[in-house]
């Protein structure tokens, strides 16, 4: 049964932009029916000021291109046609993506043939959510078929009809349902049975879509609200092996580990870090998800030091010495490094720690390649291993040692040392290390 409200509140308001409302006047004067569609009501709904605007109309794609063909608007990323989105832009500065009325026609589970139609509750028949079917016009009336606004005003999370239909339409929705749900339901909200059952009997259509979209939206669940238990149930109904997650992955710990950590508002790669004992289970999600290096380069270096490194007892000098000595040592390749060892801390829980590391700022090591320039070193094969040796008595002095320092004070002995080592090799490599040595003129008479 169709249910309409009015509303007039800042979101929806804010909607209105005058670019909007010169699109809506064209649709008037040709005799369609635009409407705000989708994602956007349901955000205006819940005081939200919606990140994308969806519209829909029941003029079909040939007759909003000619009507903004006549108009002189632009359009623009013709890829949307096929799916009956035209993107009109307006005075060049905003994007509208306008959709016609559709009935998905067969579904394979992740792409739909289309029909148009005029109906406005056929269209939001084949919608996701009950929260996610509603309409707005432009005079700010809500149009709402199966009960939206209500399970908004109680944060309910429902399929549109049939749980099991909607699902096989797109096996997405499964992750897009603990998605809104993690997003939306009050913190002590149960999951509808009959809905998990829904997914747990369908969660194997997961296996054929593809990596970027169950990314796009597993990220948003890890870092999102809730996402502890969110994660737990997930893992209950077995849908971690079609993410490339070990089926023995622990649910609990993984909402233990969130409930640990989230105040420190983490990335959510150091939420789902947890779900991996090793670099191979790692390597599996890597291979079945498609995200970027820097997911990668966080997951990596989290499995590597979560065992070896630990915050120092507080009657040490400097309880994060060993996170900072981490930092010196990666920084040299990765200028980004830092942001990723304070999320090592908060995956291991030390979230003082590791907000003191994010603030701390890292002193410039002193020595450079011009200091070594001036004791007559020139570059070779030596001069990586004295720089390390420099970096190394840096670190040891808690990165208070001075250039003078270490060039007069350390830098002898390492040089000293890198001869006597020279001595005790191999005739053979003995030359090739003299061939090859940038040591001072001074110090190879020496020898
Ligand atoms: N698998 C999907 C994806 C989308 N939709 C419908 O298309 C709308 C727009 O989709 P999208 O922008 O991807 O999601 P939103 O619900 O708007 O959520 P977000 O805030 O993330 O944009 C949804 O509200 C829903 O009505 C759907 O039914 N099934
Ligand atoms: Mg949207």
């Amino acid at each position: 049964m169709l249910i309409t409200k009015k509303i007039d509140t800042p979101e929806s308001r804010a909607l209105l932009t005058p670019h909007l409302l010169k699109l809506a006047e064209l649709f008037k004067a040709n005799h369609y029916e635009l409407r705000v569609a989708g994602g956007a009501v349901r955000d205006v709904l819940m005081g939200i000021i919606p990140h994308d605007v969806d519209f829909a109309t029941t003029a079909t794609p040939e007759q909003v291109k000619d009507m903004l063909t006549n108009a002189k608007i632009r359009m623009i990323n013709a890829n949307g046609e096929k799916h009956g989105t035209i993107t009109a832009r307006i005075d060049d500065i905003e994007n509208f993506e306008i959709t016609t009325l559709r009935i998905d026609v067969t579904t394979d589970g992740r792409h739909a043939e289309v029909e148009y139609t005029q109906d406005w509750q056929l269209d939001a028949n084949r919608r996701d959510l009950t929260i996610n079917a509603l309409f707005l016009d432009m005079e700010g009336t809500v149009y709402d078929y199966f009960n939206g606004i209500e399970d908004i005003d109680h944060r309910r999370i429902r399929f549109v009809g049939d749980a099991v239909q909607r699902i096989r339409e797109d096996y997405l929705r499964i992750l897009r349902y603990f998605r809104f749900f993690g997003r939306f339901a009050h913190d002590n909200a149960v999951h509808d049975e009959q809905t998990l059952k829904a997914i747990r009997e369908n969660v194997d259509g997961l296996q054929d879509i593809a990596g970027e979209r169950l990314w796009i939206e597993l990220k948003r669940i890890a870092e999102g609200r809730n996402a502890g238990p969110i994660l737990r149930v997930m893992l209950e109904q077995q849908i971690g092996p079609y993410l490339g997650i070990p089926s023995d992955a622990d649910s609990n710990q993984i909402e233990d580990h969130w409930q640990q950590c989230h105040q420190a508002k983490p990335h959510d790669m150091t939420i789902l870090t947890k779900l991996f004992r090793n670099i191979d289970e790692l390597g599996k999600f890597d291979q079945r998800m498609k995200y970027s290096n820097d997911c990668r380069r966080l997951s990596q270096l989290i499995v590597t030091y979560r065992d070896s490194l630990s915050v120092l007892d507080s009657s040490s000098i400097d309880s994060l010495k060993p996170y900072k000595d981490l930092l010196v040592d990666l920084i040299i390749n990765d200028p980004t490094a830092k942001d990723r060892i304070v999320e090592l801390l908060k995956y291991q829980h030390y979230l003082i720690e590791a907000e003191q590391l994010s603030k701390w700022i890292l002193p410039r090591f002193p020595v450079t390649g011009g200091s070594l320039a001036s004791k007559g070193i020139k570059q070779g094969p030596n001069y990586k291993l004295i720089l390390n040796e420099l970096r190394e008595n840096w670190k040891k002095s808690h990165f208070q040692a001075t250039e003078s320092q270490l060039i007069d004070e350390v830098l002898p002995n390492i040089l000293d040392n890198l001869i006597n080592t020279n001595d005790t090799t191999t005739t053979k490599t003995k030359q090739s290390a003299n061939a090859s040595c940038s040591l001072p003129k001074k110090r190879k008479e020496k020898e």
